[in-house]
């Protein structure tokens, strides 16, 4: 059994499985007594196909629309413009001057043209009664009649079926069907010829049993659509930065309108058909929409953004101008929930099952018949009336039928690969309560296989809750874990120190401080980013004062390949300054010059760039993530167009900021290992803060190896075979590294991989894994100043799910 299982249902994957794998074992189960119910849950193949084509077909209307519009803009210059697009009456009425169809047709069109005639996105922006700057008013009647007019941004989901559509769909089961004719059958000869109501006993038998069978399934099948629907509730609960009466805030994505103004950042996926307001160096991946998986450049020129695409790079402000079903990927979405998920290995396996225990049952039945009837017909055999038949006999043999079909009813498991996957479901919510989401039930089966566990450090094993504990600025090292000591740091620094550092903090930055409706400071960002605005603010900055004194002409965002931010800043007077910041041995190798004790900028020679390097160890060694801030004079001023230069820049100073580990992770790091599951741990940061944190947590031990992504990368395949199944930490990794690493560990050491991470740049590796655990919310994380929040003990969670 075991072998036959494997050839003919065993080709399917926890993970990407192969179409022809996944149309096989479905034709497998050709005693397949109700095909709805067996394949409920299971993906739809057919639907799957016609999602491909929808996204097929989106790349060539979009390629299309692009050409087209990039040959009318050309056309058109020149030609003066008139618009003769007239406002519908009621869009009119309700204080809009633009309805959905035609923002509809220019977005998903890229129609440059139309967007002209419109007068671009601040056109747009006046037409629909919003701000670029302050976002939408949150007067409730307002927004009532704007989600009136523009509709909302919710896909329509199956609906939820009722109790009756599931006994309806039990009743259409083969052996079900065949019963109910045995009944009818049964009763009508009965009642012919015995009368009522003593000929009908049988027959009522067994439509009693008919019925008991269906309603016992339609019960079961109610309560588990029920929990899924749940589930789905749960996975769809995402929220973004939102502009509304000028305050930045969290809405939930079903919340926004058309007139939204959403602040996007790396790995976060775009809400809603829209337009770009401003932005850096932003990259979109398209390629859940259109398939294409070239990231496309978006900027004023091509201003468009698509629902359900993805920031892949750079930040950006967009403003909403369609939602809901109304998009492309609204549309999208709608034909694939009812696609279903993946079908899991064990599911199939136990359709497998299911199926030889099938064919079994059938064999008896048919045995089954055959003994009750040979006695029957070989009484009518020997009277020699084999040919007339009274009804009394036909009656019997109709017995002798029903019992066998009861038996295929009876003895066919249906119930038990439905059975594994409510187990999964459950398993599932259950880990989403530890705030570890899971897209797909295969992997909460694949977890219990699992040899090896990639962690990300940052939130996985640690808390993410980052502050600046201890600074060297000028030469000088501090301890500003607390306010006193931050404005006793503040007077014994030259103050052009003090103003540079706050310029810098400031302005080259990714995250925000905004005064919300309760006047209170809060700062917006993710957590390395608020760790240093509120160290900033703790020395006495004013952000909103250092934002005014200079203009942002150009920034470089962060990114996990770079490990570095920069902008340039146009200060009054037009000169230009240039500020850097990230991974702090490498934007050291950058700078030449330093800022020394008396606010001096003197040249970095070896000596003060060893004893910068020093502290940076020193940092580092006690499990600090440390970080460079560095600026540059721009003598030649700068234009827009140019790089902003890697090199040449004026140490500030260096920051290191704690982030200290989960309360209980030694010891499921501990458990883990004692079930034989190895854990490794791959991080962006410096390797000496990894091997601090490695060791606090259990990973790295005495003979075990730390590597840095750099390194690594430089190996060849005979020298990773040796390393490989050493590597116990890996910093300064790049995206690719984990991934390189992870498939790896898959491909050549034969390991079931977990890889934990944050899905902007572990995006790969949680990709490639056997597993993927996305944990918790990445990047952007809201913090009140001075204000500490908990967050669950994620770690522990993703350890009790694995034992
Ligand atoms: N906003 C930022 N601006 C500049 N540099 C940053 C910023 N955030 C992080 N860094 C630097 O980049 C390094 C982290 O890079 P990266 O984001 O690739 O790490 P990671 O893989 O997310 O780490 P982890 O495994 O801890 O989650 C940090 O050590 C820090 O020096
Ligand atoms: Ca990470």
């Amino acid at each position: 059994m075991e072998t036959y299982l494997e050839e003919n249902f065993g080709g399917v994957k926890a993970k990407n499985s192969s179409e022809e794998a996944l149309r096989r074992w479905r034709k497998l189960c050709s005693v397949v007594k109700n095909p709805k119910r067996r394949f409920r849950f299971t993906a739809n193949l057919d639907k799957r196909g016609e999602a491909q084509a929808i996204k097929h077909a989106n790349h060539e209307k979009l390629r299309v629309a692009v050409l087209v519009s990039k040959a009318a803009l050309q056309f058109i210059h020149g030609l003066s413009l008139r618009s003769e697009y007239v406002v519908p009456e009621e869009v009119k009425a309700a204080g809009f001057q633009v309805c959905a169809d035609e923002l509809g047709s220019i977005v998903e069109g890229h129609d440059s043209k139309k967007l002209i005639t419109h007068g671009g996105v601040t056109g747009i922006a006046d037409k629909l009664a919003t701000s670029p700057t302050d976002g939408l008013s949150t007067d409730e009647e307002r927004i009532k009649c704007r989600q009136d007019i523009y509709g909302v941004n919710k896909f329509t989901e199956s609906e939820v079926r009722s109790f009756w559509v599931f006994v309806w769909e039990a009743l259409q089961d083969t052996t079900l069907i065949i019963l109910a004719a045995c009944a009818f059958v049964s009763l009508v000869v009965g009642i012919a010829m015995e009368g009522w109501p003593k000929g009908a006993h049988d027959g009522l038998g067994i439509v009693a049993s008919i019925l008991l069978v269906v309603f016992v399934t339609a019960t079961s099948d109610y309560r588990q659509s029920l929990q899924f629907k749940d589930l789905d509730k749960e996975k769809k609960k995402i929220q973004v930065q939102v502009t509304r009466n000028g305050f930045r805030q969290r809405l939930s994505i079903y919340d926004l309108l058309p007139g939204d103004v959403v602040h996007l950042a790396i790995g976060d996926q775009v809400p809603a058909d829209g337009l770009f307001i401003s932005g850096f160096s932003l990259l979109i991946n398209e390629s859940s929409l259109t398939g294409e998986s070239e990231p496309a450049v978006v900027n004023e020129d091509n201003p468009f953004l698509l629902s359900g695409t993805k920031v892949q790079d750079g930040s950006c402000k967009m403003m909403v101008t369609t939602v809901g079903m109304r998009t492309q990927w609204g549309k999208l979405m709608a034909t694939l929930s009812e696609g279903g998920d993946d079908e899991t290995p064990l599911q199939v396996k136990l359709n497998g099952v299911a199926t030889i225990i099938g064919k079994i049952g059938l064999f008896f039945a048919v045995i089954t018949f055959i003994v009750l009837s040979q006695v029957l017909i070989s009484k009518k055999y020997h009277e020699g009336l084999l040919l007339s038949w009274s009804a009394d006999h036909a009656l019997e043999m109709l017995e002798h039928f029903a019992i066998a079909v009861t038996i295929v009813v009876v003895a066919v498991p249906e119930g038990l690969p439905l059975a594994v996957t409510l187990s999964l479901a459950f398993a599932m919510k259950k880990m989403m309560n530890d705030k570890a989401l899971v897209r797909n039930l295969a992997a909460c089966e694949t977890m219990g296989s699992a040899t090896t566990i990639c962690s990300d450090k940052t939130g996985t094993l640690t808390t993410n809750h980052m502050t600046v504990v201890k600074a060297c600025i000028c030469g000088n090292i501090k301890e500003v874990n607390n306010p006193k000591s931050a404005s006793n740091l503040c007077s014994e620094l030259p103050e052009i120190a003090v103003k540079t550092l706050m310029e810098s903090v400031f302005n080259n930055t990714g995250g925000e401080v905004v005064i919300n409706e309760e006047g209170t400071y809060q700062i917006l960002g993710t957590p390395t980013e608020t760790a240093l605005l509120e160290f900033a603010l703790s020395l006495g900055g004013d952000f909103k004062a250092k934002r005014n004194e200079a203009k942002i002409v150009k920034m470089e965002p962060f990114n996990s390949t770079k490990k570095r931010m920069s902008v340039i800043l146009e200060l009054p007077g037009g000169r230009c300054r240039a500020h850097c910041k990230g991974a702090s041995e490498i934007v050291l190798a950058a700078c030449d010059k330093y800022i020394d004790e008396t606010g001096g900028v003197v040249p970095l020679d070896k000596t003060t760039a060893d004893k910068l390097n020093g502290i940076i160890e020193s940092f580092a060694n006690e499990a600090l993530r440390t970080l460079c801030l560095a600026y540059m004079e721009m003598e030649e001023g700068f234009s827009v167009e140019e790089q902003i230069p890697l090199q040449g820049y004026t140490c500030i100073g260096i920051v290191g900021i704690k982030d200290p580990v989960r309360p209980g992770v030694r010891e499921s790091v501990a458990i883990c290992r004692s079930a034989g599951i190895m854990v490794r741990m791959v991080t962006g940061d410096n390797i000496n803060t990894a091997k601090a944190i490695a060791r606090e947590c259990g990973i790295l031990t005495e003979d075990g190896l730390a590597i840095e992504g750099p390194e690594f990368r430089e190996k060849n395949l005979e020298e990773l075979l040796e390393l490989v199944p050493k590597i116990q930490v890996m910093a300064r990794s790049s995206p690719l590294d984990k991934h390189t690493l992870v498939k790896h560990l898959r491909t050549t050491f034969n390991q079931v991989v977990a890889v934990t991470g944050d899905g902007t740049n572990d995006a790969p590796a949680l990709h490639e894994a056997d597993i993927g655990l996305a944990m918790g919310i990445a990047g952007t994380e809201v913090r009140i100043f001075n204000h500490l929040k908990n967050q669950n003990r994620k770690f522990c969670s993703l350890q009790s799910q694995l034992k």
